[in-house]
């Protein structure tokens, strides 16, 4: 059953100059519960500014509109306080500097429920060593640049699932990471999918990451959702040339060698071409270099 669903999701910007822009093009998706569901594209193709439109977390200027927005099965306001948690790139855009790590988790913690505060640091103790952060007493006292990267990343995710998620949205949650720590943090996030049925949405320019981990992937190019499919469909039979480049990148693997995409003008309207019933390109374009 669909956990999420939206269609013809359209963002618009409204510039200084009074101008409007359109960062997303009509697009639907749609997200089941336990699913796990890739978001590819190069930076500025959109991924981040869908991601927000479902939380209701667009910049100033920007708008979203859509025909159906459901949540399972309910129609959703604008107003609806969503069991959906987001974890970004950078977690110290999220974490107070002046805060310990145990403020921002207690705070989660007496945000959903009413607990005295020493449960909720027991709570809180408890999620720190779920999400793999060792002497998680000591981390409970330390401020957030104390921590590396990959662990501050894993206080973002302890966080995350504190609010008791149904979906959680990672935006390029590894990209700012080591090669190394990458791989732990997929690993875990992936463990805890499972554990909890959780159903991710997985942003990403890089398909390396999404391959061993996604059910389906759709891959945006210009604010336009230009292929979906599932995991195997996108990468043995991937038909947007768009698509097949980005595959072709990530299996080079020195990415310093890789070439510039080649620009593919898409138009916004056109069709799309049904290759199977869940996999499906837009190939109305017209395409040069
Ligand atoms: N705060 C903002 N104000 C104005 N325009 C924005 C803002 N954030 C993003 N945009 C624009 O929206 C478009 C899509 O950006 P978005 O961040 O969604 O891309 P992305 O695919 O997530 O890339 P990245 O991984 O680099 O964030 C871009 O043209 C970008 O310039």
């Amino acid at each position: 059953m669909s956990l999420l669903t939206i269609e013809e999701l359209t963002v618009k910007l409204n510039t200084a100059k009074n101008e409007e822009k359109v960062l997303v093009h009509p697009l639907s998706l749609s997200v089941n519960k336990g699913e796990v569901v890739g978001i590819v594209g190069e930076s500025g193709s959109g991924k981040s500014i869908t991601m927000k439109s479902l939380l209701n977390l667009l910049p100033d200027g920007a708008q979203a509109s859509y025909d159906t927005f459901l949540f399972q099965g309910q129609s959703v306001t604008p107003k609806d306080k969503l069991p959906i948690s987001m974890i970004f790139q950078d977690p110290m855009t999220s974490l107070n500097p002046v805060r310990t790590i145990g403020y921002h988790l207690i705070e989660v913690i007496r945000r959903q429920q009413r607990i005295p505060k020493r449960q909720a640091k027991e709570l809180a103790i408890q999620e720190l060593t779920k999400v793999g952060i060792p002497l998680p007493e000591r981390r409970m006292k330390q401020y957030p640049h104390e921590l590396s990267g990959g662990m501050r990343q894993r206080v973002m995710i302890a966080m995350a699932l504190l609010a008791k998620p149904k979906l959680l949205i990672a935006d390029e949650p590894t990209t700012a990471l080591d090669v190394t720590i990458q791989a732990q943090i997929l690993t875990l996030i992936q463990q805890l999918q499972k554990e909890e049925q959780l159903a991710v949405l997985l942003v990403t320019h890089d398909f390396g990451v999404v391959a061993g981990m996604c059910d389906a992937i759709k891959v945006m190019y210009q604010g336009q959702l230009v292929e979906e499919g599932t995991t195997e469909e996108i990468f043995y039979h991937a038909a947007h040339p768009y698509t097949q480049q980005l595959l072709a990148a990530a299996h080079l693997g020195d990415k310093e060698l890789v070439e510039e995409p080649k620009k593919h003008q898409i138009q916004s309207e056109g069709e799309w071409t049904v290759l199977s019933p869940t996999h499906r390109v837009w190939l109305g374009g017209s395409t040069h270099e």
